[in-house]
């Protein structure tokens, strides 16, 4: 009968779909899986918080995320580590930074759009008390 739980068993299934539905977005390829550090020897020297939307997936099966902002906090830093890592006047780094932007914004219009604000309070009423 566990209220909270079965709160934050409904956020796992919300989060879930949000990252389908982001991984599943062809624009967002570059973003889906960790950045092969083999093929870029200098980028966890750069940056310092990789993040990518399968470890994302991940994330919420572990349970490690209590809240959407929790979440949308991890979106961000994809963001951050793409015009950090890619920040050149080349077509190829000003195309990288504006799909990590499109992807941000997307993360957060999706959220807004499909999440019951009330459901977010409550999450993160429960995040506090923990
Ligand atoms: C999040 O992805 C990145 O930051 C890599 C960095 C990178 C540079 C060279 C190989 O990979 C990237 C991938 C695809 N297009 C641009 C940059």
């Amino acid at each position: 009968y566990d209220t909270e739980e079965h709160t934050l068993r409904e956020l796992r299934i919300f989060l879930r779909d949000m990252c389908k539905k982001l991984a599943n977005n062809r624009l967002f390829f570059m973003f889906t899986k960790p950045v092969d550090t083999e093929e870029v020897p200098d980028y966890t020297t750069i940056i310092k918080k990789p993040m990518d939307l399968e470890t994302m997936m991940m994330k919420v099966d572990f349970h490690k995320y209590e809240c959407a902002r929790d979440f949308l906090n991890d979106i961000e830093l994809i963001c951050q580590n793409a015009l950090e890592y890619n920040p050149a006047r080349t077509s190829a780094d000003k195309q990288i930074r504006h799909r990590a932007c499109s992807l941000r914004d997307y993360a957060y219009t999706l959220i807004k759009t499909e999440m019951d604000s009330d459901f977010e309070d409550k999450c993160q009423e429960i995040a506090k008390k923990r």
